[in-house]
C-alpha cells in the first residue's frame, strides 16, 4: 500500500486545493517529508512562456517542494473538463506517464497528497475519468465537500460511486464552513457523517482572506490546535510515519 491519498471533491471549486495545501503544510510542520501532485490541471495560466498550474504551485509552496514536472505533469490552458481541454490542445493524457511520476514522488517522499480535477466522474482522457486514475494509482480517497444546501446529496453520491467502483473512501472533509451557519449548514455535518458510509474527518472553516497562502496558513494553524486532527491524519494513513 502506498503512503499516499487521492483528494477528490464533490464538485469543482469546493476547496480541494486549499484543503490539500493545508494538510501538506501541517505535515511539513510536523517534520514529515510530504510530496504533492496535481496530475492533470485545466484552466492553467500562461506565465513567462510556460503554462503554470496555480493549484500545483500552491500545493508545492505548502509542502515546501519544487514545482517540477512530476508534481504537475499535465497543464492545460482551457478551463473546462480536462478530456475536452486536452483534445482541443492536442494533448494525449497518458495514465502510465502519471503513474511513473507518482511512483517517483512516492519514492522521494514519506507521504504524497494527490489532488484530482473537479469531481470523481470528470472525464480526463477518452473514456477515462478521475475515478479511473484513482484506481490506476491504487489510492484511497478523501472527499472534500461544500457546507451548504445540496452538499448531502453530492457527498453521499460521491462516496457511493467510489465504493461501487471498489475505491476505498477514508473519509470526508467539509470545507469553507461559515462562522454563522444557516439551518442546512448546521445539519450537514451530522448527516454527511451518518449517511456517506465514511467518517467525517474535518470541518475546515471559511477564512476571510483574499490571499490563498494566508487562507492555507490560517487553516493549518486551526488544524494544529484541534484534537480531531490526529484522527484525520491517522485515517488518511499518517500514523506510522
Ligand atoms: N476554507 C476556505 N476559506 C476561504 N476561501 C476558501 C476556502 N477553501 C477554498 N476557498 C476559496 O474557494 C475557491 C475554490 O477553492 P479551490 O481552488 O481550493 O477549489 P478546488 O476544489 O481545488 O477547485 P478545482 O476543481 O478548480 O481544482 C478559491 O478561491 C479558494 O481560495
Ligand atoms: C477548470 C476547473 N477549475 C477545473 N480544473 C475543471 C473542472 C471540470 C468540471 C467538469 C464538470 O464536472 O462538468
Ligand atoms: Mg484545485
Amino acid at each position: 500500500m502506498s503512503n499516499a491519498i487521492f483528494i477528490t471533491g464533490t464538485d469543482t471549486g469546493v476547496g480541494k486545493t486549499i484543503a490539500t495545501a493545508a494538510l501538506a503544510r501541517l505535515l511539513r510542520k510536523q517534520g514529515i517529508n510530504v510530496g504533492v501532485m496535481k496530475p492533470v490541471t485545466s484552466g492553467c495560466v500562461e506565465r513567462d512562456d510556460s503554462v503554470v498550474s496555480e493549484d500545483a504551485e500552491l500545493l508545492a509552496w505548502a509542502a515546501g517542494v519544487p514545482l517540477d514536472e512530476e508534481c504537475a505533469p499535465y497543464c492545460l490552458r482551457t478551463p473546462i473538463a480536462p478530456a475536452v481541454a486536452a483534445s482541443r490542445e492536442n494533448v494525449r493524457i497518458d495514465f502510465s506517464r502519471i503513474r511513473d511520476a507518482f511512483e517517483s514522488l512516492v519514492n522521494r517522499h514519506d507521504f504524497v497528497l494527490v489532488e484530482g480535477a473537479g469531481g470523481l466522474m470528470v472525464p480526463l482522457s477518452g473514456g477515462l475519468m478521475v475515478a479511473d486514475l484513482v484506481l490506476a494509482l491504487k489510492l484511497p480517497l478523501l472527499v472534500v465537500a461544500r457546507p451548504d444546501l445540496g452538499t448531502i446529496n453530492h457527498t453521499v453520491l460521491t462516496c457511493f460511486a467510489a465504493k461501487q467502483l471498489g475505491i476505498e473512501v477514508r473519509g470526508t472533509i467539509i470545507n469553507s464552513y461559515p462562522d454563522k451557519p444557516d439551518t442546512a449548514e448546521e445539519y450537514a455535518p451530522h448527516l454527511i457523517d451518518s449517511l456517506s458510509g465514511a467518517p467525517l474527518l474535518g470541518v475546515f472553516p471559511k477564512v476571510e482572506a483574499a490571499d490563498q497562502r494566508i487562507i492555507v496558513e490560517t487553516l493549518t494553524n486551526h488544524l494544529s490546535g484541534q484534537g480531531t486532527t490526529k484522527i484525520l491524519l491517522r485515517e488518511i494513513g499518517i500514523e506510522n510515519i
